[in-house]
């Protein structure tokens, strides 16, 4: 079966415009949205990465927070994950004090998921102990030159050598523009629609997910989705 033509990128600004409508006019909760984001992403990844695909004993894999919403996506992603049969381990170094992120922080250590206090000091370490590495730091919102502790994270990220799968956007890249110099990962995840940057992903897999978007929002943005397959939550773009 033919793979569906790209549906339209988007800008920076219209990315959070129809995230804006989704909350305020169409009266979604982050929290609804997030979860299905998350769980758009932990599909997709099964999909891309089944667990007998790892070549370490375990499908570990690390998933690396950022302080806003693309970072609550990678726990819900990492939940969903740990019941798809993956070992993920969470790093979240800035925890926003919001009674989401801190019930989606319980949500994961409840199920077992390790926090890790530190950050791999070396690229090397994560090689060895992990199968795969979820980028779910900075998503659309994300400006200018990246800040401590994450300036170092993705410079430790930029070296590693397991595949790593970006949920909305590589972090560090603009939203529009992309950044050559700085992540490459193996997959994207796109969430309601590709963002301008995606044009310049060169990894093996891009996927869409967030299937959350009424027709008359597709409409008046002009997004183009493609139709994703029955009753799925992702679609296979690349
Ligand atoms: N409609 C949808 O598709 C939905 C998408 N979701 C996800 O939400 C993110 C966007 O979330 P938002 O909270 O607006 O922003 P970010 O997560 O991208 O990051 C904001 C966070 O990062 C800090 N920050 C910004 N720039 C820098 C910098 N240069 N250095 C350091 N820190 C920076 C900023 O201060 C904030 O703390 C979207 O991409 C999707 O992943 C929703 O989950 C559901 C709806
Ligand atoms: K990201």
């Amino acid at each position: 079966m033919g793979r569906p033509s790209h549906p339209q990128s988007g800008c920076q600004q219209e990315a959070q415009a129809i995230d804006q409508e989704l909350f305020t006019e169409y009266k979604f909760s982050v929290d609804q949205l997030m979860e299905l984001a998350g769980l758009s992403c932990a599909t997709a990844i099964a999909k891309a990465y089944p667990p007998g695909s790892f070549t370490k004993p375990q499908p570990t894999v690390l998933v690396v927070c950022g302080p806003g919403n693309n970072g609550g996506d990678g726990l819900v992603c990492a939940r969903h994950l740990k019941l798809f049969g993956y070992e993920p381990t969470v790093y979240y170094p800035k925890r926003p004090s919001k009674a989401l992120f801190e019930d989606l922080t319980t949500q994961c250590q409840k199920m077992d998921i390790p926090f890790l206090p530190e950050f791999p000091a070396e690229a090397m370490l994560i090689d060895e102990l992990y199968g795969l590495v979820v980028d779910a730091i900075f998503g659309f919102s994300f400006q200018g030159a990246v800040r401590e502790p994450f300036g170092s994270i993705l410079k430790t990220l930029a070296q590693v050598t397991v595949p790593i799968a970006s949920i909305d956007i590589p972090s560090g890249w603009d939203v529009e523009k992309g950044n050559p110099d700085g992540l490459q990962p193996d997959m994207l995840i796109s969430l309601t629609a590709p963002k301008a940057a995606a044009r310049h992903f060169t990894g093996r897999y891009h996927f869409l997910g967030g299937r959350f978007v009424p027709a008359a929002l597709e409409r008046k943005y002009g997004l183009n989705l493609p139709a994703y397959p029955g009753t799925d939550c992702t679609l296979q773009l690349m």
